[in-house]
C-alpha cells in the first residue's frame, strides 16, 4: 500500500506583490481559480489570505468573505485560513477570520522572529505600487508571536473546532508546541509545518531538515504528521527531501514564486503538479482532502 502525502499549497499569502510575478493571485476571482486550480492538480489542504484590490494583504472578514463561499462550492478540498495575516498586525486583527468563518484549519505561527524579505529586492526592482518596495525592504520586520498571542488564538478558536497548522520556523518553535501540548492547551496529532530558508528562520540545507525532523521525533514521537515548506527556490528540493524522509509537503506562490531556477511559476496548480510528480516518481499517492481529513483528525 502506497504511502499517502499530503499536498498544502498555499495560493497567495503576504509576503510576495503584484509586481513581482503576474501569477500571483490577489483579486477574490484569481484566488478562486488559483484554489480550485490547486485543488485540481492533487492538492488536500488550500491556504487562505486575503488582498486588497492593489495587492496589499487584507485580513478583514469581509476580504474572506468575497472568495470562501465560492471555493467551498467548488472543491472539497480542505481550506486553511491564515492566523498569520502580515507581520505587521496585531494578533487580534490576525485572527478575525479564523474566529468568524471556524475553517478545519487555520495556520498558527509558533514563534517570534525577524522576518526579512530584503534579500528578494536584488531580483525585483520595478513596482507598480510604493508600497511594494517599502513592504519588501523593511529591515525591522519583527513577527511577533508570544506565548500571550499564541494563547489568544488558541483561546479564541478553542469553540470553534478548528485544528491548526503550526508554522515553526526554527527548532525553539517546536519546543514551544511542545510547552502547549504539554500544557494540554492542543491536541494530537499535531500538523506541524516547518518552514525553511525564510530569512530570519531556520535555513535550508539537508541538515537543517534533519535536524528539525530528529527534534520534532523526539518532542513528539507518533503524535504528529510532519509537513514541510521551502521558501523560493527552496520550494522543490526541500519537497523532495520530505517525500524521501516520509514527510507531506507545502507548495504555492505564497512560499515561492518560481517552478525552477529562473525559471516563475505560470500558476499555483504548475507547482502542485511539480509537486505531485516528485511522490509518485517516488511511488507514493496524493492524499484525497477525505484522506487528510482523516489522518489530522479534523471535524469535516
Ligand atoms: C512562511 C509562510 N508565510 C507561513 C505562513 O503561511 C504564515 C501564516 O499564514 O500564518
Ligand atoms: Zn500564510
Amino acid at each position: 500500500m502506497a504511502r499517502k502525502v499530503i499536498i498544502t499549497c498555499a495560493v497567495t499569502g503576504a509576503i510576495h506583490t503584484p509586481s513581482m510575478s503576474p501569477a500571483l493571485p490577489v483579486s477574490p476571482e484569481e484566488i478562486i481559480e488559483a484554489a480550485v486550480g490547486a485543488a485540481e492538480a492533487g492538492a488536500a489542504i488550500i491556504h487562505l489570505h486575503a488582498r486588497h484590490a492593489d495587492g496589499r494583504p487584507d485580513q478583514s472578514a469581509k476580504g474572506f468573505a468575497r472568495f470562501l463561499p465560492v471555493i467551498k462550492q467548488r472543491t472539497d478540498a480542505v481550506l486553511n485560513l491564515t492566523t498569520g495575516g502580515a507581520p505587521y498586525m496585531t494578533v487580534a486583527e490576525r485572527v478575525k477570520p479564523a474566529r468568524d468563518f471556524a475553517p478545519e484549519v487555520a495556520s498558527l505561527n509558533m514563534g517570534s522572529m525577524n522576518f526579512g524579505l530584503f534579500p528578494m529586492l536584488g531580483r525585483f526592482t520595478e513596482f507598480r505600487h510604493d508600497w511594494e518596495a517599502q513592504h519588501l525592504g523593511n529591515r525591522d520586520i519583527v513577527f511577533r508571536n508570544s506565548y500571550q498571542d499564541i494563547e489568544f488564538v488558541l483561546d479564541t478558536l478553542a469553540e470553534t473546532g478548528t485544528r491548526f497548522e503550526f508554522e515553526c520556523y526554527d527548532t525553539s518553535h517546536l519546543y514551544n508546541l511542545a510547552y502547549f501540548l504539554d500544557a494540554g492547551k492542543v491536541k494530537a496529532p499535531l500538523f506541524v509545518q516547518t518552514v525553511f530558508g525564510l530569512m530570519g528562520g531556520i535555513g535550508a540545507h539537508p541538515e537543517d531538515v534533519q535536524h528539525m525532523k530528529r527534534t520534532a521525533d523526539r518532542l513528539f514521537g507518533k503524535d504528529y504528521v510532519w509537513s514541510v515548506l521551502g521558501a523560493g527556490r527552496h520550494q522543490l528540493p526541500i519537497a523532495a527531501m520530505s517525500a524521501a524522509m516520509g514527510g507531506n509537503i507545502r507548495v504555492g506562490l505564497e512560499d515561492s514564486l518560481w517552478s525552477g531556477p529562473g525559471r516563475m511559476a505560470q500558476s499555483n496548480a504548475e507547482q502542485v503538479t511539480q509537486a505531485r510528480r516528485i511522490l509518485e516518481g517516488l511511488g507514493l499517492e496524493v492524499a484525497t482532502p477525505d484522506e487528510a481529513r482523516a489522518m489530522l483528525a479534523l471535524k469535516g
